[in-house]
């Protein structure tokens, strides 16, 4: 489902790295890297555009550090299941309705740059936790 059309605010945060136990082979498991995160979330910024109120908006810093909590307590196996708890607990906790979440492994694959996974999520009203 598509973002809202006719409100095209968003908050970003881009390249928060995060290190953790992640991976599916047994060595990943006994060791931390790097993940690097980049986030867009659907926000009303007119209301802390007007207030200049920081309690309005959706507070990048704390968002920052709620994913590196739920990536270092999550230790996933795969990128994908990462990806897919982050988006859960950012519409949950933080009232994002809509998101873009891009979740980077830079060192998995030695001859690219990055590999990683990129998911878009809508929170439904009327689901569980989204009333
Ligand atoms: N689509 C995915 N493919 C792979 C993942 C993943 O998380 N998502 N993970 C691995 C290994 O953990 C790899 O990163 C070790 O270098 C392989 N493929």
């Amino acid at each position: 489902m598509p973002r809202e059309p006719f409100l095209a605010d968003s908050v970003l945060i881009e390249g928060l790295v995060v290190e953790t136990v992640v991976g599916v082979y047994d060595w990943e498991r006994e060791v931390t890297q790097s993940l690097v995160v980049d986030l867009e979330m659907a926000w009303d910024n007119r209301i802390p555009g007007a207030s200049d109120d920081v309690k309005d908006a959706l507070d990048y810093a704390s968002v920052s550090e709620r994913v590196d909590r739920c990536l270092k307590e999550l230790k996933p196996k795969l990128l994908e299941h990462g990806a897919e708890v982050l988006a859960g607990v950012l519409q949950r906790e933080f009232g994002v309705g809509w998101l873009r979440l891009v979740l980077r492994k830079p060192g998995a694959v030695p001859a690219a740059r990055s590999v990683g996974v990129c998911i878009e999520r809508t929170a439904l009203k009327g689901e569980p936790d989204n009333a």
